[in-house]
């Protein structure tokens, strides 16, 4: 590892992940670092060897992190890397840290539409351009001009969007580069309707999701021309646990973590859902949910 005076973020050694991640679950990272800013960040990446192995977690709200943690370094951007400002007009520089709900509170403060979709998807903006996450018709790379993207030998690469290739919750052309910040186009709009807008998601999804429980959204992805959570539903398994993990009553694409979860038993009912499903629709359920990490 590189000397201590090179670095101006916090180093930490066998950090539990489980208190960063929404399902609350997840053994150690060897090594996490939080970095004070952009510039930190270079530096500390630059300064690594090459052959350090990388993983990037924003909000921890798509990770499934396995009990036995990540060997290696997490880069963790959580309230880290949240600089957000108006470019000109329509355009918004973003950093990957800062939240999305902010990101569409921020667009919607300015009389900017477009963002509104964002307001009630809870990771990090980071995340968001991984996943191309999306809602309620919206989706991620929909409002994405440009990106700013770091490699592991810490160089720093401009990309246009029409570098990768997106898809519903799928983006590729990432081979080891990660986000350190994103030029969003919006349209200009109208401040009060964004806001009336953003209130309506939230209603929305507040009354067909768990919002309030340990989850990671939805766990798998929609097969074509269906829903994930109809056929979960239709198996009969809301409600079906595997030790702390349960199918959510209300919401059959959410495992909640009761309490007592472990990645053993979230992995257990997620493949049990994935026989069950199989079985009885001959369909193969893909994960949405990001898993990681070692096995206890
Ligand atoms: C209650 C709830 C509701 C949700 N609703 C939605 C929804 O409506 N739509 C939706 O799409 N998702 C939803 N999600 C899932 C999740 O919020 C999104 O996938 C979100 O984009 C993840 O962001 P994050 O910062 O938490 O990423 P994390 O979970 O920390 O990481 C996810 C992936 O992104 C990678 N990553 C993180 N930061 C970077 C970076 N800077 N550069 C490169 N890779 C990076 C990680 O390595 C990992 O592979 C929901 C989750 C919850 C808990
Ligand atoms: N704690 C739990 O049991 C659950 C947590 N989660 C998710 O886990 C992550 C960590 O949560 P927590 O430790 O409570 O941290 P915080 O409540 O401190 O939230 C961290 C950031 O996530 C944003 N955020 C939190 N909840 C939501 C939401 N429902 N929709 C949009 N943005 C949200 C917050 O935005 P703002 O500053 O505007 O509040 C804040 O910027 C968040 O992504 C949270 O949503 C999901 C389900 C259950
Ligand atoms: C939460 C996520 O994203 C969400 C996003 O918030 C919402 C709103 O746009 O639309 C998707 O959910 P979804 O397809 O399950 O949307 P919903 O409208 O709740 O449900 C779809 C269909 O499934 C049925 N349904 C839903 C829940 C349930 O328990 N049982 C059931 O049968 C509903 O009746 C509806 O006909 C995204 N999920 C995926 C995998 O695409 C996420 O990705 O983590």
């Amino acid at each position: 590892m590189m000397a201590e005076a090179a670095y101006r973020g916090t180093l930490l050694n066998n950090e539990p992940l489980a208190k960063y991640t929404s399902w609350r679950v997840g053994g150690p990272a060897q090594r996490m670092y939080l970095p004070e800013d952009k510039a930190d960040l270079i530096a500390f990446i630059a300064g690594l060897p090459e052959d350090e192995p990388l993983v990037w977690i924003g909000l921890g709200s798509n990770l499934l992190v396995r009990d036995g943690g990540i060997r290696g370094t997490v880069i963790n951007t959580r309230g880290r890397l949240k600089d957000m400002r108006l470019i000109d007009s329509a355009r918004v520089y973003v950093e990957a840290g800062v939240p999305c709900a902010h990101v569409a509170r921020f667009c919607s403060d300015l009389g900017l539409t477009g963002a509104e979709f964002l307001a009630g998807i809870p990771g990090t903006m980071g995340g968001a351009l991984k996943m191309n996450a999306g809602a309620f018709g919206g989706e991620t790379w929909g409002i994405v001009d440009r990106v700013e993207m770091i490699n592991p030998r810490g160089e720093v690469v401009a990309r246009g969007k029409q570098e990768f290739d997106v898809a519903y919750r799928s983006v590729k052309g990432l081979e080891n580069e990660w986000f350190l910040s994103a030029e969003l186009q919006l349209q200009k709009g109208n401040s009060e309707t964004s806001q009336q807008h953003i209130k309506a998601l939230l209603e929305k999804r507040n009354a067909s999701q768990p919002t309030n429980k340990p989850t990671c959204g939805s766990v798998f992805k929609n097969p074509p021309g269906d829903f994930a959570a109809r056929l979960i539903e239709a198996c009969g398994l809301k409600g079906y646990a595997v030790g702390g993990a349960v199918v959510s009553e209300k919401h059959a694409n959410f495992i909640e973590n009761r309490g007592n979860a472990t990645a053993v038993d979230i992995e257990a009912l997620i493949e049990h859902i994935q026989t069950r499903v199989h079985n009885q629709f001959g369909i193969a359920l893909q994960t949405e949910v990001c898993r990681m990490g070692d096995k206890a």
